[in-house]
């Protein structure tokens, strides 16, 4: 087989769309693309433009990041919504309504020389990741002290990002954490002390994982965190990250005194297990794991 054959055969082999565009905004190519549960077939857009396709404001905004890419010379990321409706000439064979997309555009290198500068527009839907946001934050499952997701959503949301996760072929990270020696803490300062220590706590996972991840208080000075799209290894550098913070970082507890927050954890791949349940029970057992091998320690893969 011919080298610019076979590339193309693998092209055409994937299941996310490869739009080649121009500087004026014209499709020269696309590659891939071939589910139709996320993408419509996007090969009439050939030899049109952006402007011919789409509203004049997505057009004009898609022709900026474009032009912007090629002027930095290096890939860019954008998320963008958009529905089948507002692309003249689609054929709707793909998924109904407004769907979210990220898009990643790289300039392409070393072009012949009759070509016009180019980028290459990878495309992805997300739009499950965005109704799983949005349904997180409509999910009226807030703990009242510290304002994070609580046991409710937890047992609500688990299942179902585990599922979606296990369709996608992705891991998703699930950590256990539980605050060490914390009745210590109540003991020596007080309940509205131990109180304010799990509030700076949430607010320190809300600060030091990344936007997508949440956070949940599971009750008492139990947490979790669902890391989507992470590999357990990834997820222990950042809650030892957030390990190195609490104690870099000790709480003032009024008369000159400081408090240090420590914690363990049980880290499991949560789309690698059958259910939700099977999950939770195995980050559990890394959490007793972490507890044993002497708290302030974190139990992954590795353990
Ligand atoms: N201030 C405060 N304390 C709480 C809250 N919920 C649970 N606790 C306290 O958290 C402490 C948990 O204690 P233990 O389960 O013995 O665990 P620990 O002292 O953290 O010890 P290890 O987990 O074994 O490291 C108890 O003293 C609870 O009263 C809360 O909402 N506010």
């Amino acid at each position: 087989m011919l080298e610019s054959q076979l590339l193309r055969a693998v092209a055409d082999s994937l299941s996310d769309p490869i739009f080649v565009i121009d500087d004026t905004g014209r499709y020269l190519d696309v590659l891939g693309g071939k589910d139709r549960d996320d993408y419509d077939s996007g090969r009439y857009l050939i030899g049109q433009t952006l402007h011919e396709v789409l509203p004049q404001a997505k057009a004009d905004r898609f022709l900026n990041w474009i032009r912007a890419a090629l002027a930095r010379g290096e890939v860019t990321r954008y998320e963008f919504s958009l529905s089948a409706a507002e692309c003249a000439g689609n054929h709707r064979e793909g998924p109904n309504g407004e769907q979210w997309f990220e898009g990643r555009i790289s300039p392409l290198n070393d072009l012949p020389d009759n070509m016009p500068p180019c980028v290459a527009w990878m495309v992805f839907n997300i739009t499950h990741h965005k109704a799983m946001q949005q349904q997180l934050r409509y999910m009226a499952a807030s703990d009242a002290l510290t304002g994070l997701a609580n046991r409710h959503a937890f047992d609500e949301l688990l299942p179902r990002i585990q599922a979606e996760h296990r369709r996608r072929g992705l891991p998703l990270a699930l950590a256990l954490i539980d605050l060490d020696h914390f009745k210590s803490v109540n003991d020596r300062y007080g309940h509205p002390t131990g109180d304010a220590a799990l509030r700076c706590f949430a607010d320190a996972l809300r600060t030091h994982l990344r936007a997508g991840d949440v956070p949940i208080r599971l009750g008492g000075e139990e947490f979790a965190v669902l890391l989507p799209s992470t590999e357990t290894p990834a997820a222990s550098l950042t809650l030892g990250r957030l390990q190195a913070v609490l104690r870099a970082r000790p709480m003032p507890v009024g008369t000159g005194e400081t408090l240090t927050l420590a914690f363990s954890a049980g880290i499991v791949d949560a789309a690698s297990l059958p259910d939700s349940d099977a999950a939770y029970h195995a980050a559990d057992a890394r959490l007793y794991q972490a507890k044993r091998a002497g708290r302030d320690c974190i139990a992954g893969d590795d353990a």
